[in-house]
């Protein structure tokens, strides 16, 4: 679905990210992890086509990501990111309309009535008593659904999350991952998400890309990548690894250095 080949690019002539290649398939759930500063964010804003590699190609579904004119790209990627939302002044349902851009004429008319495919996110995302408010009436969470749900009504192929569990409470943390599994379970969505939470990460990722000072250390299972010795090398600082003992899955747990 998504192929990165040999990417570099540097900000001001320092290098940010180098000799990153990795594939990602139709249908896969890829983490992308690492330390403050080690290129996520822009890596994904490379995939998004926010900003252009100075070397290597992006492939998705096999032409190259620039050759895509804007609004086609819209059709087939879509990014949920932390400042994602317009001004505040737009009520929650408006803010969803807008996710259906990429289908609409200069008039903002699109073909298909979409309003029961609208409400069917609404519902998904337990946001049916939210629509009349304005977003500077909702909380940090509430935000961060009507941004998810922005990102679903636009019906996308690939679903681009950069850190999309921040500010979250635990509860609010696995209930947005869960929607997103579920979703992709019924859509084949294709996830990349850049993720902070090593634990969310190996519960929730097929394969994990880590990144160091913008170089490619691993790509794998979450039981190939957290490791104590990788993570200590990269984060610095010794985690304990354990499985889950629920999804057989491995779970970092912090230990004080002092
Ligand atoms: N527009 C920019 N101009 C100059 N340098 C930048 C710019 N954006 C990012 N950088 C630098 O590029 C490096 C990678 O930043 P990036 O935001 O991709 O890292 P990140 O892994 O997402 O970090 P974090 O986890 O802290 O969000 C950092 O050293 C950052 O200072």
């Amino acid at each position: 679905m998504i192929n990165v080949r040999n990417l570099q690019k540097s900000y001001h002539d320092t290098p940010v990210l180098h000799g990153i290649d990795f594939c990602v398939d139709k249908g896969e759930f890829f983490g992308i992890i690492g330390p403050n500063g080690s290129g996520k964010s822009t890596l994904l804003k490379m995939i998004s086509g926010v900003i252009k590699a100075d070397a290597g190609d992006i492939l998705l579904q096999e032409k190259k990501l620039h050759s895509y004119p804007r609004k086609e790209l819209a059709k087939i990627l879509a990014v949920l990111e932390q400042e994602g939302l317009p001004p505040v002044g737009f009520r929650v349902r408006e803010v969803l309309e807008m996710g259906r851009f990429p289908y609409q004429n200069w008039l903002g008319e699109e073909k298909q009535d979409v309003a029961s495919f609208i409400d069917e996110i609404v519902q998904m995302l337990g946001l049916e008593h939210l629509e009349e408010r304005t977003l500077d009436q909702l909380s940090g969470g509430e935000k961060q659904r009507v941004a998810l749900g922005k990102a679903l009504i636009q019906r996308p192929q690939v679903l681009l999350l950069d850190e999309p569990t921040t500010y979250l409470d635990i509860g609010y943390q696995i209930q947005l991952m869960d929607i997103v599994r579920k979703w992709q379970k019924a859509t084949q969505v294709t996830v990349i998400a850049v993720l902070h939470d090593l634990n969310l990460a190996s519960i929730y990722c097929d394969r994990i890309l880590m990144l160091h000072k913008g170089k490619q250390i691993s790509v794998g299972t979450p039981k190939d990548i957290l490791q104590s010795d990788s993570i200590e090398a990269v984060y610095g600082t010794r985690p304990i690894v354990m499985e889950h003992p629920v999804h057989h899955l491995p779970q970092i747990i912090l230990q004080s250095q002092v």
